[in-house]
């Protein structure tokens, strides 16, 4: 590994992407350590397609991927999906709770998966959320913005160098879309975490870099 690639958390060349047509072409972007960009694009451009590739959930087609250096192609399932576990956090669309578990047993899920469970690093993630007081409830009871906060807890547990994140807001009102939001940049900028976050709202998106597809 070069010394430059040490701090380039994400890097992707080339990336080029067709389902029955061509999606989009030649896509390349390089995200270092605790940066943040945003992935714009009309619905339908491929900003989900472009998160799975970077992700490893999607075979590559065209161009590589490198998570720290490392190139993701050819690596096996069981080999992408070890190395994410302490690499990449999900946020999504969709909460995707689970609904028999607690909002801190939600939060503390890529642990038990992982084997590292640190109840109180789960705690101490629900209370930055401000969900302290929310973690014995379950994710039926809770409002959307709530269930996105624990999302966003629960995609930073495991101290992932990089959070994916699709449309995290898509569900929200405009006032929540913007606090959730909020949370999830500073989140991510107090963990060192670089940040990619596709979005179709230019507005909660100002201040960032834009790659746009
Ligand atoms: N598995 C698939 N097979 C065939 N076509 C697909 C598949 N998945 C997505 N597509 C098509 O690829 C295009 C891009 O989809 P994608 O979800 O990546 O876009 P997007 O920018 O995330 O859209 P949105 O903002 O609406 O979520 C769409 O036209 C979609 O219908």
């Amino acid at each position: 590994m070069a010394p430059e690639d040490r701090r380039v958390v994400l890097r992707a060349e080339g990336l080029s992407y067709a389902y029955e047509a061509p999606l989009f072409r030649g896509v390349s972007l390089a995200l270092g350590e605790g940066e943040a960009l945003a992935l714009l694009g009309p619905s339908g451009s491929g900003k989900t397609t472009l998160l799975h590739l970077l992700a490893g959930l999607l075979p590559l087609q065209e161009g590589e991927v490198y998570w720290e250096g490392l190139p993701i192609r050819g690596l096996s399932e069981a080999a992408l999906a070890r190395r994410r576990l302490g690499f990449l956090g999900l946020v999504l669309q969709h909460h995707f709770l689970m609904p028999e578990l607690t909002a801190l047993e939600n939060v503390l899920l890529p642990g038990y998966l992982a084997g590292r469970v640190d109840r109180a690093r789960g705690e101490a993630l629900l209370e930055r959320v401000g969900l302290f007081h929310r973690a014995g409830a379950f994710p039926l009871a809770l409002s959307g913005g709530e269930r996105q906060r624990v999302a966003v807890a629960r995609a930073l547990y495991l101290r992932p160098r990089l959070v994916l994140a699709d449309e995290p807001t898509a569900s929200l009102d405009r006032r929540m879309a913007r606090e959730v939001f909020g949370l999830l940049l500073a989140l991510a900028r107090e963990e060192g975490a670089a940040l990619l976050v596709a979005t179709h709202d230019e507005t909660l998106v100002q201040d960032l870099p834009k790659l746009r597809l």
